[in-house]
């Protein structure tokens, strides 16, 4: 039987215009749907895992719409609690070169914003799971969401999961100084932390002194120096951070560090040309849980899902669309994009 991972999060109606075009250019959007949990489901069950994804929908034709976006990728729906009014909404006009991309939430009172402890039942979700993942995004979503959150994290440990938590700091939703408060108090649960150094300074006011002197940017010491700081202070089990060492509209290498019992892992290196980056660091998270659930070796884990991540960039939505067997030849040395016929 596949193993059973279960997320916890919002998933949006995205709405972006065609191309490069901006938002004051069109008169049309296009519609999809997307969340940093629920893309992490989607790689899961694409890499054939039990892909249970919870969260909170209206029952109308817009959140059915929305459940059946990860039906359709055979993501694990029958959690899904049915409720509420809105779906929350993300328009996003994709930047271009110099120009960076833009992201407006419309995502108040939505039905999981507003949601309430009694609509789920933790127990009963978590039967025969092994892992737990959500991001810092879902707490963010409202009070309610940070209450429910903790309790879902306190309940995936009770029941023996390992819980990962990607930090990802989004400062439209709320400020660094409840950041770090409600999570300070969520990661205590926590086991695997995916982050980048901006999320450690901006959630928990981690920085490093390790920089490189021509970029200025963090080198490898800073990264583990990061990753040593975080873990000093949870005792996560393991953290991973994907390096930003260059990552500009025009120069993107992407590549990322795995750091667990002492040690740190750094993966190869991509020179990405990005069509999506919406979504990259959930595929990294998806990659890496695979991994863990299927217990690679540090390096393989964090090939595997820097590779992962790296395909997702070359996708359009938010969703990573790729198999196991893509990412084993990309993580093998194969990436060279030739035609298969
Ligand atoms: O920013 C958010 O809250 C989203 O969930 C939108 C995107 O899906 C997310 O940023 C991708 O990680």
């Amino acid at each position: 039987m596949s193993k059973k991972v279960v997320t916890f999060g919002e998933i949006m109606l995205r709405l972006q215009p065609d191309n490069y075009l901006r938002f004051v250019q069109v008169d049309h959007l296009e519609a999809t749907f997307g969340g940093g949990e629920a893309n992490v489901s989607v790689s899961l069950a694409n890499y054939g895992l039990d892909s249970v994804y919870v969260t909170k929908l209206p029952k109308h034709e817009i959140g059915q719409a929305a459940v059946n976006s990860l039906r359709k990728y055979g993501v694990d729906t029958s959690k899904i609690t049915r409720g509420g009014d809105r779906v929350g909404i993300y328009y996003n006009e994709k930047g271009a070169s110099q120009r960076g991309s833009k992201c407006i939430y419309d995502r108040a009172h939505s039905a999981i914003a507003e949601a309430v402890p009694a609509d789920f039942n933790w127990d009963e979700i978590f039967e025969g799971a092994e892992w737990f993942h959500f991001t810092g995004i879902t707490p963010a979503v409202s009070d309610s969401l940070a209450e429910i959150t903790l309790e879902a994290a306190k309940k995936a440990k009770e029941h023996g999961l390992t819980v990962s938590c990607d930090l990802n700091y989004r400062g439209k939703l709320w400020s660094k100084e409840k950041a770090g408060k409600v999570m300070g108090e969520i990661c205590k649960y926590v086991d695997v932390c995916i982050a980048n150094e901006e999320d450690a300074a901006d959630v928990f006011g981690i920085a490093a002194s390790s920089t490189d002197v021509t970029t200025g940017k963090l080198n490898r010491e800073g990264y583990i120096e990061v990753a040593q700081k975080l873990t000093e202070r949870f005792g996560f089990k393991k953290v991973a951070i994907t390096l930003r060492e260059s990552i500009s509209a025009n120069d993107n290498n992407w590549s990322a560090m795995l750091y667990t019992d002492g040690q740190a892992y750094f993966s190869k290196k991509y020179a990405l040309r990005i069509v999506d980056r919406v979504g990259g660091g959930d595929s990294f998270g998806g990659g890496l849980i695979y991994s863990c659930v299927n217990e690679f070796d540090p390096q393989a884990t964090i090939e595997f899902a820097v590779a992962a991540s790296a395909l997702k960039h070359t996708i359009e939505g938010d969703f990573n669309l790729v198999t196991v067997d893509e990412v084993n030849k990309l993580a093998g040395g194969d990436g060279s994009g030739r035609i298969q016929r």
